[in-house]
């Protein structure tokens, strides 16, 4: 049996009109979820990675304007919503977030309140989404921090976060957002923030947790190593597009975007990269509000092919194994004049 998408995002656009000019910072999106399954997102700073995450929430900054496209969520009794404009407004939006739909981030402030106790923001998730007592809440709330392994649950659950350190209102955060046992999570860069050991820490926590809830996540982060390491797929984003997508293994094994091998190259690996100079990508990531023309990574791309690839956007390419690469030239080989003659 095929695995079963939970999300799908088709062509997703969101723009800003700022006052230096448009910046596309979505444009035409689409990747899917499977049910129980790691998608990680991973691609430099300004990418689109967070901007897409949150427009799947409508969590958009004031000034963002929609561009298009659709989100689609599969919820855990299998109800399918398509989450178009009017809906992701609406109170179908308000059920999911925090319901079927938890989110982390990586300031656990931005979803811990200061000024509330752990356990009165948990209870109170809890009762807006399910018909509980305040003492069945509150218990749900102690069983919630002791399942992020909280160290002294009974205690934390009436303190304060400002009282918490960093890797335990990470704890917080995660307890926040399983309140309700979603089949989805969305991790913006969790464990950026932290320092190794505590992020090691969180990274193990997520992953059991996942696997005993049988829970998606999306995981966002720049960290190739973190990737590798909670991931079961990957889409690559590039300035507002996803350009590759596969498996842990293809991508590390067989990347097909040069973007990919780039950002591969340049990351130290222990024992393979003692005397080697590292690669770096050249040039800078464009000013978003000037995207190159044709393929945006063309001006950075060791195989850009002139008259090609600065004219045209390129095609998704379709592997059998379901690796997709948005490239005129995919591959780990160079050009052949062939193929270029075909694609001008
Ligand atoms: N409120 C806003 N107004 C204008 N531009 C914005 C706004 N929010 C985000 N952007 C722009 O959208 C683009 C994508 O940003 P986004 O935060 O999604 O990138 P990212 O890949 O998540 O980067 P990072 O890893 O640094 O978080 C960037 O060029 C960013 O400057």
């Amino acid at each position: 049996m095929p695995p079963e998408r939970i999300l799908q995002l088709n062509d997703v656009g969101v723009h800003f009109p700022t006052r230096d000019g448009l910046v596309k910072a979505v444009n035409g999106v689409s990747y899917h979820v499977n049910r129980g399954e790691v998608l990680g997102i991973v691609g430099e700073s300004g990418s689109g990675k967070s901007v897409t995450a949150r427009s799947i929430m409508r969590l958009l900054p004031k000034n963002a304007v929609d561009a298009g496209g659709s989100v689609q969520f599969r919820k855990r009794d299998g109800q399918e919503i398509v989450l178009s404009e009017q809906e992701r407004l609406g109170k179908t939006m308000r059920s999911l977030r925090g319901g079927d739909i938890g989110m982390v981030f990586q300031e656990p402030m931005t979803a811990l309140s200061p000024v509330h106790t752990i356990g009165t923001q948990i209870m109170r998730t809890v009762m807006l989404h399910q018909k509980v007592s305040k003492a069945q809440a509150r218990q749900r709330a102690i069983e919630l921090l002791t399942k992020v392994q909280m160290p002294r649950p009974n205690e934390i659950v009436d303190n304060y976060p400002h009282h918490l350190s960093g890797g335990m209102r990470q704890r917080a955060m995660i307890a926040l957002a399983l309140a309700c046992d979603p089949c989805l999570l969305i991790a913006d860069e969790p464990t950026t923030a932290l320092d190794v050991t505590t992020e090691a820490q969180i990274l193990e926590l997520l992953k059991s947790l996942q696997q005993e809830m049988d829970m998606a996540i999306v995981f966002i982060t720049h960290n190739f190593g973190v990737v590798a390491d909670i991931a079961d797929r990957i889409a690559v984003m590039y300035l507002g597009r996803v350009v590759e997508t596969g498996t842990v293994d293809e991508i590390f094994y067989e990347p097909k975007h040069p973007y990919t091998q780039a950002l591969l190259g340049s990351i130290p690996r222990l024992g393979k990269s003692h005397g080697k100079r590292l690669r770096t990508i050249s040039g800078m990531v464009p000013d978003p509000y000037n995207v190159p023309s044709g393929c945006s990574f063309h001006p950075r791309c060791e195989r850009a092919v002139a008259g090609v690839c600065n004219v045209r956007i390129p095609d998704v390419v379709h592997y059998a194994s379901g690796q997709i690469a948005r490239c005129h030239f995919p591959g780990t080989d160079l050009p052949d004049p062939d193929r270029m003659e075909a694609a001008q």
